[in-house]
């Protein structure tokens, strides 16, 4: 998806991409099927580190003590890249410094959530998409133009969200992907071959 939202920024915006992160959620989200934090945050990085130049993994909010909701994390990354003092973000030829532009992207699903009741604080969608913004990558099942014009936050801040079309249909998912594993279905291909390997080195899964 990171990918996707790369081609789509570069061809559709002003905006330069400095970088991509992951951001895996603690333990503390407790969801159903998620494997412990380190060995998230282990995977991300083993998908990331030879195989890419501008993905990276903060480990930040998976080490938290208790559940960071989106927001909080969102300021977290702003208070690193920008900094409180205004000097931070890019440093310009000139001496002064340029505000890096941070933006949450998510895919089509996450974001219809955004009208579930009590999942999602109104305040932190105008937090989130009104301060940050938002890339949201079209997913199968989800229209993701029409929530866009339904939800009233959403519309509101329609000018900072971004909807990236897929141009080649991916619908893998990580739900179906441990249902191989614990099935002893075969997953090669569907993840970087060092994320398998680390998969089944460490028995993730597979007795879920
Ligand atoms: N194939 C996909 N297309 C578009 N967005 C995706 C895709 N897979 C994951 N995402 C997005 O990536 C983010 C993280 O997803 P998550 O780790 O919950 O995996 P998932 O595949 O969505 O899980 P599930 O199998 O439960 O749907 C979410 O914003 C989700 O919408
Ligand atoms: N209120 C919130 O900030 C809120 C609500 C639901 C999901 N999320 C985030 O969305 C991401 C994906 O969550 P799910 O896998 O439950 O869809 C996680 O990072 C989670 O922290 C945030």
């Amino acid at each position: 998806m990171f990918e996707m939202a790369r081609d789509y920024v570069m061809e559709n915006t002003n905006f330069e991409i400095l970088g991509g992160y992951f951001s895996p959620v603690s333990d503390f989200y407790q969801k159903q099927g998620l494997a412990e934090a380190r060995h998230r945050v282990r995977m991300c990085e083993l998908a990331v580190q030879k195989s890419s130049t501008w993905l990276m993994v903060d480990s930040w909010e998976s080490l938290q003590s208790s559940y960071q909701r989106t927001a909080i994390v969102l300021d977290h990354f702003q208070n690193e890249l920008n900094g409180s003092d205004g000097e931070g973000g890019i440093r310009l030829s000139n001496g002064e410094y340029k505000p890096i532009k941070i933006m949450l992207l998510a895919g089509g699903d996450l974001v219809q959530s955004f009208a579930a009741p009590d999942v999602w604080a109104t305040a932190d969608l105008h937090h989130i998409i009104g301060k940050y913004g938002c890339l949201i990558l079209e997913r199968t099942g989800s229209d993701v133009y029409e929530f866009l014009l339904s939800h009233d936050v959403l519309y509101k801040h329609r000018h900072n969200v971004f909807v990236i079309k897929q141009l080649i249909y991916n619908d893998i998912s990580s739900t179906k992907i441990r249902l191989f594993i614990r099935r002893g279905m075969s997953i090669k291909y569907l993840l970087p071959a060092a994320v398998i390997d680390y998969i089944y080195e460490q028995r993730l899964y597979q007795n879920d």
